[in-house]
């Protein structure tokens, strides 16, 4: 399987660390960046015009949601699957809709990961009939809100319980918190959708994982989800589970074992 990774952070380096270390059946034939990098095991792309002629058959996307609509367009274009990270990037209108679209005339897919949220699958089956409610908990540690709009709606470094420093819609979280809240579109998208989705994110001086919980009900009955996911190592805001959950997604696609 010829693979293309978008992105060579936390998350895309450990991916193919991984395929590696494990001697997955995937040929890494690029990585796509913003600009040319020396020291990558793959030559890299910085225009997705150039994925064309890799003939890829998967493009993953673990980069920014500014990456994901134009990698994605080309990645479709040049016959492969396509499959994002930053899916806080579907907050906003139209963007899904245009790869979707785009999917169904190439005869390909959009394959969202469940990313740092293992489980979705539950939520995503239950939610054939129709769903009540559903609503997300992200619990991160202090150090995994700096650098967001966290920082002026409660006193992260004073914190003396766990504090909800935003409820609302999947939309907004997705919108006002792209680095911590592609998950509210995976749940929204799963579930009842990106308005109707309720999302709390929560500093916890205590925390030592990100916490992901996600309570449903509806005709299927009731589900209370909880993950405790370490972060890794090369950024704090990332649960080391959404490489694993890329990981799955790239090996499921290359052998003849899906799970
Ligand atoms: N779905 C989920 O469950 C989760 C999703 N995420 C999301 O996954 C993505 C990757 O996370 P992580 O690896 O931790 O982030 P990092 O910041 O560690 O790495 C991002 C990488 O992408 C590159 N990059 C950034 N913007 C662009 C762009 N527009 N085009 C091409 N390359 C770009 C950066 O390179 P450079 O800056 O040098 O250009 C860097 O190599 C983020 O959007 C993150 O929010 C994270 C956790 C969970
Ligand atoms: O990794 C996580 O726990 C969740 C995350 O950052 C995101 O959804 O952006």
């Amino acid at each position: 399987m010829r693979l293309v990774l978008i992105g060579w952070g936390a998350i895309g380096a450990e991916v193919a660390r991984l395929l590696m270390a494990r001697k997955a059946p995937v040929d890494l034939v690029a990585v796509g960046l913003r600009a040319p990098r020396d020291g990558l095991p793959c030559p890299v792309l910085t225009d997705p015009a150039d994925l064309a002629a890799l003939r890829p058959d998967l493009v993953v996307e673990a980069a920014g949601r500014a990456a994901v609509l134009p990698w994605g367009l080309a990645a479709l274009r040049a016959g492969a699957d396509f499959a994002p990270a930053s899916t806080s990037a579907f907050a906003e209108d139209g963007v899904l809709d245009r790869l979707v679209d785009l999917a169904r005339a190439q005869g390909r897919q959009v394959v969202i990961p469940p990313g740092a949220l293992g489980g979705i699958g539950a939520l995503a089956a239950a939610a054939r009939l129709p769903l009540d409610s559903v609503i997300h908990e992200v619990i991160k540690p202090a150090r995994a809100w700096q650098g967001t709009e966290a920082e002026s709606l409660c006193d992260l470094s004073g914190l003396a319980a766990p504090t909800v420093f935003f409820e609302g819609p999947a939309r907004e979280a997705a919108r006002r918190f792209p680095q911590n809240a592609n998950v509210a579109l995976i749940t929204a998208l799963a579930g009842l959708g990106a308005d109707a989705t309720r999302i709390r994110l929560i500093a916890d001086p205590a925390a030592g994982a990100n916490r992901h919980r996600v309570l449903a009900q509806g005709a299927f009955g009731r589900m209370e989800i909880t993950l405790d996911n370490l972060p890794l190592a090369g950024n704090p805001k990332s649960s080391a589970l959404t490489a694993l959950s890329l990981l799955r997604l790239i090996e499921n696609r290359a052998g003849a074992l899906v799970i």
